[in-house]
């Protein structure tokens, strides 16, 4: 079978082009340049690599990028004055905590500090709120990235059988809810759903996000199924550290029509969501009405 290897390096460097010239129109109509601030915690190597990504890909997008960087000991008080602050700053449009916080921080507090009209990231209770009841605010980035890779493959995504694995707050649930908008059938699993490759098995969307190392095999994908493996994890072999997703990606593309590769993937996307997602939110809040990207 001819499987397409969804590339969202390209899909991502179409969404930020369009992105870019959604700014470039803000700024000579109205005299707007949309502005992310984004607040980094303590000095942990990774999450000072993805600040630094998402700062230059703001500006490549023609934004303003603010960086916040908080002593790993700063209080919790001390993180949600910060995020108070933000909030009441007029030129700021979208908010970024990088997670995870450290552990002596709740970062559910922080987070849903956070003004929701502000919250880029869709991870407020106030968003989570408004994507169930079909309300317009902010979407989760990585399935909303999801949920366009799958559609540059299959545009209407009306009543495939959708089967999200995993169940986490910053994907699984938010994933399931933007394909029940697509008018997917879904089926939630996770780590104690009963015989999880016969429920695989059933699916045309597989969508993976349980932080596995290659746990969906590809004899649980069916012929001609679109798979998008959301999982970003690093594994040691033959002594070299590389990035695996959560689906056997060797296997799985012989039966799948289409599947999304880690990296390349849907870890691309994410970033490009994030940039859309401020830009919607700085159209919205200075009233100049809605961005269709
Ligand atoms: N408030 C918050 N929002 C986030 O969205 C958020 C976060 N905190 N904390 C950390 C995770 C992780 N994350 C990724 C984004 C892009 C890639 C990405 O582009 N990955 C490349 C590979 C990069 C590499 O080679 O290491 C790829 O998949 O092709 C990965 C991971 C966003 N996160
Ligand atoms: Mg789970």
């Amino acid at each position: 079978m001819m499987t397409t290897i969804i590339d969202g390096k390209a899909i991502a460097a179409d969404l930020r082009e369009k992105v870019a010239q959604a700014v470039s129109a803000l700024k000579s109509t109205h005299d707007i340049q949309p502005a992310l601030a984004v607040v980094l915690v303590g000095e942990d190597p990774a999450s000072q690599v993805y600040v630094r990504n998402k700062g230059i890909a703001t500006e490549k997008a023609g934004m303003k990028s603010i960086e916040h960087r908080l002593a790993a000991d700063a209080s919790e008080d001390d993180v949600v004055n910060l995020v108070r602050k933000l909030n009441a700053e007029e030129g700021v449009d979208g908010i970024l905590v990088q997670l995870p916080l450290p552990s002596h921080i709740s970062s559910s507090r922080v987070i849903n500090e956070i003004d929701p009209d502000k919250d880029v990231d869709g991870l407020t209770e106030v968003n989570a709120g408004r994507l169930i009841l079909g309300k317009d605010g902010l979407v989760p980035c990585t399935p909303q990235g999801s949920v366009i890779m799958a559609k540059t493959v299959r545009p209407d995504l009306t009543s495939l059988n959708a089967v999200v694995v995993g169940r986490s707050i910053l994907v699984g649930k938010p994933l399931s809810m933007l394909l029940l908008a697509e008018n997917c059938t879904v089926t939630m699993a996770h780590s104690r759903t009963a015989d999880l490759a016969a429920v695989c098995r059933e699916a045309d969307i597989l969508c993976a996000a349980v932080g596995i190392p290659r746990l969906i095999k590809g004899d649980w994908v069916k012929k001609g199924a679109i798979v998008i493996d959301v999982g970003i994890n690093r594994v040691e072999e033959g002594g070299k550290s590389r990035l695996v997703g959560d689906v056997d990606f060797d296997s799985a593309k012989e039966n799948a029509s289409a599947i999304t590769p880690v990296p390349g993937g849907v870890g691309p996307m994410t970033i490009a969501c994030l940039l859309r997602n401020t830009v919607v939110a700085a159209a919205r809040r200075r009233g100049v009405g809605e961005i269709d990207l």
